[in-house]
């Protein structure tokens, strides 16, 4: 099973993914962008800055994913896969495109190998704000709160829409309680 886990830039994704890590100890765990050696040198470009095209960026979102499709997703379909963020944040960052054709660029890059469940960890803005101020942001977080805001409704948005199982989680909840929530979503049926 494919499971990926959403959200915009410090929804808590890490936080859950280092505790699942426990919880899950035979499972994979990997990330988009940089699970993979090419991933690693596409993330360093891509958070960089170095595309000064929106659709050249979203080109290298896509060949890191193809990558890691390839190498991480399809030879380990027959485990338990944890991947911090997927094909949803391709879509969502990729703000000015139409997404039925990102749907089909993204059917393109992962073989049609799409996440099984997905979770996303929702942020007030208030929350938001108060997570980037204390941390150094990189070229795609300095992009400021409402472009992060609007990632984030284009999340939900596509999650709804698409027919794949998923939970939407309070991310300003206390950790333990996103944590079970996660757990039980994992392991349920
Ligand atoms: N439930 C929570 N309540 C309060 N603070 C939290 C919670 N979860 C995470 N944090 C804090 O928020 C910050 C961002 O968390 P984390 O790095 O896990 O987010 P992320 O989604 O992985 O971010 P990014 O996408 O930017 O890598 C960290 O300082 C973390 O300690
Ligand atoms: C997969 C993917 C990611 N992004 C953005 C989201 C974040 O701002 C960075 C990745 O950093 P993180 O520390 O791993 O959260 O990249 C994107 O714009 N498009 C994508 O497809």
């Amino acid at each position: 099973m494919y499971v990926s886990i959403e959200g915009i830039d410090t929804a808590g994704k890490s936080t859950q993914l280092d505790i699942l890590r426990n919880k899950f100890p035979d499972a994979i765990f990997t990330k988009e962008p940089g699970g993979t050696a090419l991933g690693i040198k596409l993330r360093q470009m891509i958070l960089n800055g170095e595309a000064n095209s929106n659709i050249a960026e979203m080109f290298l979102f896509l060949a890191d994913r193809a990558e890691h499709t390839k190498e991480i997703i399809i030879p380990n379909l027959d485990k338990l896969i944890i991947s911090d963020r997927s094909f949803i944040s391709g879509i969502a960052y990729a703000l000015e495109e139409n997404i039925e054709k990102l749907i089909e660029l993204n059917k393109l890059a992962t073989q049609n190998n799409f996440p099984n469940k997905i979770i996303l960890l929702e942020l007030s803005k208030d929350e938001l704000i108060n997570r980037l101020s204390k941390k150094k942001n990189d070229s795609i977080e300095q992009r400021g709160i409402d472009y992060l805001l609007s990632i984030q409704s284009r999340m939900k948005e596509v999650i709804k829409n698409i027919n794949i199982n998923h939970i939407i989680i309070d991310a300003s909840e206390k950790i333990e309680v996103i944590e079970k929530q996660i757990e039980d979503f994992v392991d349920a049926k």
